[in-house]
């Protein structure tokens, strides 16, 4: 939803108690879908923006929902002042169960989500404090200027205020350089920590924040409810929370609104209308609720709200403000050369993929790394990178050792990367995307992209990003969806990425693969005026014509070993090369 749009959706939802007959019911399915959507709007970020899947937010729910409870049951608290505790007893549950949690890959991470939904409902249960299995009630409602807010009506406009305060909050992070950082989580690890994103803070940080929209909609709901029991704290409410965030369109914010909406009512509706047409009393809306829910996804893979936002004209694209003050540079090193590499070893078990290659690349030169297929140039790049650890040997860099040191230090220290297969976020415009690159160059954490105090530097970020996207001569497409380039422009946007770290040396894995000649001849052309900046490049490529006129030295490997080194006029006739390389190729 656009910015200018929402006081009009507030103005909406303030109105809709008022209208002339409206009964009880309407109000608490409407409380209860604001309850419901602070829950999947964390999982918005947590799931359909960072990937994480968790089944279990609606436990976050229950820490806050029993810590107010017993304060104010059993010590006597008011409700408002059981807010900050209610949030730091979810906060802390979070970063212990995160701590364990996030550090799960792949399928296990679900599943541990699952198991903690599961243990934490009947610790609940348990707990002779938290009233086992019957919970607590008698817990007092909210109460605002001395009045109380029993009524779901009064209630109504205290939970959306926060539902609005929170869309808010989460949209202005999606939009900052940390909700960079949280998008880049889908594209993996590997293009994350190259660009000196510490992908394990990044998630924590997100999954936090996800628990404490939910323990901020479990502390409401002990006041609207008055009364805690587990069963709204188990791993059931926690599958449907998920549901509502996917069903909604799970990258987007307000999507969990309309993916709470819809669920809360087509349950609410199928429990009233399904035993009278029925007429069984067997639950059969379990049963339709399922398929429906099944049809739904079918039929909206990617959510509801994408497809409402596509019957509104599209937003015009966002401002790049180009007079904004530029980012500060960094100071060049005089260590020559910039790069070396000392019987730099990789071995995968009993395969030796690099074996004992040494080899510099002086400041200011470009270097080329060639070899036939599986010669081990790859592995070398990501020894470079610290992507993977050297078995042994030594890696330089500006005449400091490297190895060990791990990606994001060695990004900051200078080196940026381009992918054999392109790494970058197919979704995101060309411009966030480049906007990672300089994500090192910026300082503004999570709460300063929460409440915007970040937009001097988000303007010095973007248009940096902007210069980077022009200099690769890929303006008129910054604002698409880098997924939406052909093959060989998205390597381009790679490098504008990879030069948006302002790089003392760039190393480039395949560059001109996919190129038109004549997009060959301007990235040639780009190297060129980099070189002329200071700026050292080490590549593979494949393409000869394009590393002979270019290069100022060739490292040849073949089976991991370096079988020649030299100027590209002597390369081109070096007889080893010949049969290994150029020979394999005709
Ligand atoms: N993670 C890994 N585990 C095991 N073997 C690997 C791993 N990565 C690479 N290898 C092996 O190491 C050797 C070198 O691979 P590498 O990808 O570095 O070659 P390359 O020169 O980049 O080849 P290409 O031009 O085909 O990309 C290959 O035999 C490859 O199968």
């Amino acid at each position: 939803m656009r910015r200018a749009a929402i006081p009009l959706f507030a103005l909406v939802l303030a109105l809709v108690p008022l209208i002339p007959g409206i009964s009880s019911f309407w109000i608490t399915l409407l409380d209860n879908i604001g309850l419901a959507a602070l829950v999947a709007m964390g999982l918005v970020l947590l799931t359909g923006v960072g990937g994480l899947t968790s089944f279990g937010q609606a436990a976050f729910c229950g820490f806050a929902a029993y810590t107010s409870a017993v304060l104010t049951t059993q010590y006597g608290f008011n409700p408002w002042a059981t807010l900050p505790f209610a949030l730091a007893v979810t906060g802390l549950a979070a970063v212990i169960l995160g701590l364990v949690t996030v550090r799960l890959s792949g399928h296990f991470l679900p599943l541990g989500t699952i198991c903690w939904g599961f243990s934490l409902y009947y610790v609940f249960a348990n707990i002779e404090m938290l009233g086992r299995h019957d919970g607590i009630s008698g817990i007092p409602p909210l109460s605002l200027f001395g009045y109380s807010l029993i009524d779901p009506r009064a209630v109504y406009y205290v939970i959306w205020a926060f539902v609005i305060a929170a869309a808010l909050i989460t949209a202005n992070l999606l939009d900052s350089r940390e909700g960079r950082a949280i998008r880049a989580l889908r594209g993996g690890r590997v293009a994350a920590e190259a660009f000196g994103i510490n992908p394990a803070w990044v998630k924590l940080k997100v999954f936090v924040y996800a628990a404490l929209l939910a323990g901020l909609s479990g502390w409401l709901y002990a006041h609207v409810q008055r009364a805690v029991n587990p069963t709204p704290f188990g791993i059931n409410p926690g599958i449907e929370y998920l549901f509502m965030a996917v069903l909604g369109g799970a990258g987007q914010v307000w999507g969990a609104v309309i993916g709470a909406g819809l669920v809360v009512m087509l349950k609410d509706a199928l429990q009233r209308i399904v035993p009278v047409v029925f007429g069984t009393s067997f639950p059969l809306e379990t049963v339709v609720y399922g398929v429906a829910l099944i049809v739904i996804l079918q039929v909206a893979r990617e959510g509801l709200w994408p497809r409402l936002a596509a019957l509104v004209p599209p937003a015009p694209p966002p401002d790049v403000d180009l007079a904004a003050e530029p980012l500060p540079v960094r100071t060049r090193s005089a260590a020559t050369p910039i790069l070396s590499l000392d019987r730099a070893r990789k071995a995968f078990g009993g395969l030796v993929a690099v074996n004992d290659v040494s080899f510099a690349v002086e400041r200011g030169d470009i270097v080329a790394l060639i070899g036939p297929n599986g010669a081990g140039k790859s592995t070398t790049f990501n020894l470079i990178t610290g992507v993977l650890g050297l078995t042994s040997g030594s890696v330089t860099f500006a005449g400091q050792k490297i190895a060990g040191i791990g990606p994001q230090a060695i990004a900051s220290l200078g080196i940026a990367r381009s992918f054999q297969h392109v790494k970058l976020l197919p979704e995101m415009s060309v411009l966030d995307n480049v906007a990672l690159g300089a994500h090192l160059r910026g300082s503004q954490g999570f709460l300063a992209g929460l409440f915007r105090l970040d937009r001097a530097e988000e303007r010095r970020l973007k248009a940096e990003a902007a210069r980077q996207i022009a200099r690769v001569g890929l303006a008129e497409h910054m604002h698409k969806p880098a997924g939406s380039l052909a093959l060989g422009q998205q390597r381009i946007v790679e490098i504008a990425r990879a030069l948006a770290l302002d790089p003392e040396l760039l190393l480039l894995d395949e560059p001109a693969a996919g190129l038109r000649h004549f997009e060959k001849t301007a990235l040639a052309d780009l190297l060129r005026q980099l070189k002329g900046e200071g700026v050292s490049v080490l590549l593979v490529e494949h393409d000869m014509g394009f590393v002979m006129n270019l290069t100022d030295h060739i490292v040849v490997l073949d089976f991991g070993t370096r079988i020649a080194e030299g100027p590209p006029a002597i390369i081109k006739k070096d007889p080893a090369v010949l049969a290994a390389y150029l020979g394999a190729a005709e």
